[in-house]
């Protein structure tokens, strides 16, 4: 999404079910993809976690959310506002590759992924 967050904010105000978010934001660090106000629309709709390859921003709210977050960095600056990106699609981003309806595992250490069954197409 290059440096801009529309598609988060849409994601996050539809109903998470327990889901979590994953972001690929390209390692960027110079803009934050989510903040307190996202992410407390997040916990308003169900979201149990935002995993983001890239910067949040709002640290000390975001750490008081009952929300798990996990990011590369933070940083004060906000995101573009342009709806750039794509949604529902898998990512791939520290040497994973992420599938709508992986499960993830995290704690303070980091992230454990395991295949659900959206799995990567045959051709991958
Ligand atoms: O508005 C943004 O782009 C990010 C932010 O600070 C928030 O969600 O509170
Ligand atoms: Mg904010």
């Amino acid at each position: 999404m290059d440096g801009h967050n529309p598609l988060v904010r849409e994601a996050l105000h539809t109903p998470g079910r327990g889901r979590v978010l994953v972001v690929d934001g390209g390692a960027r660090l110079d803009c934050a993809l989510l903040g307190d106000q996202l992410a407390q629309a997040g916990v308003a709709q169900g979201w149990a976690g935002v995993v983001v390859n890239g910067a949040v921003r709002d640290a000390a709210r975001l750490a008081e959310l009952p929300l798990g977050v996990l990011a590369l960095a933070t940083h004060p600056r906000r995101s573009g506002k342009l709806a750039q990106g794509e949604r529902d699609v898998g990512v791939h981003f520290a040497g994973v590759w992420l599938w709508p309806g992986d499960w993830l595992c995290a704690d303070e250490d980091g992230v454990v992924v395991l295949p659900g069954d959206g799995g990567p197409p045959d051709h991958l």
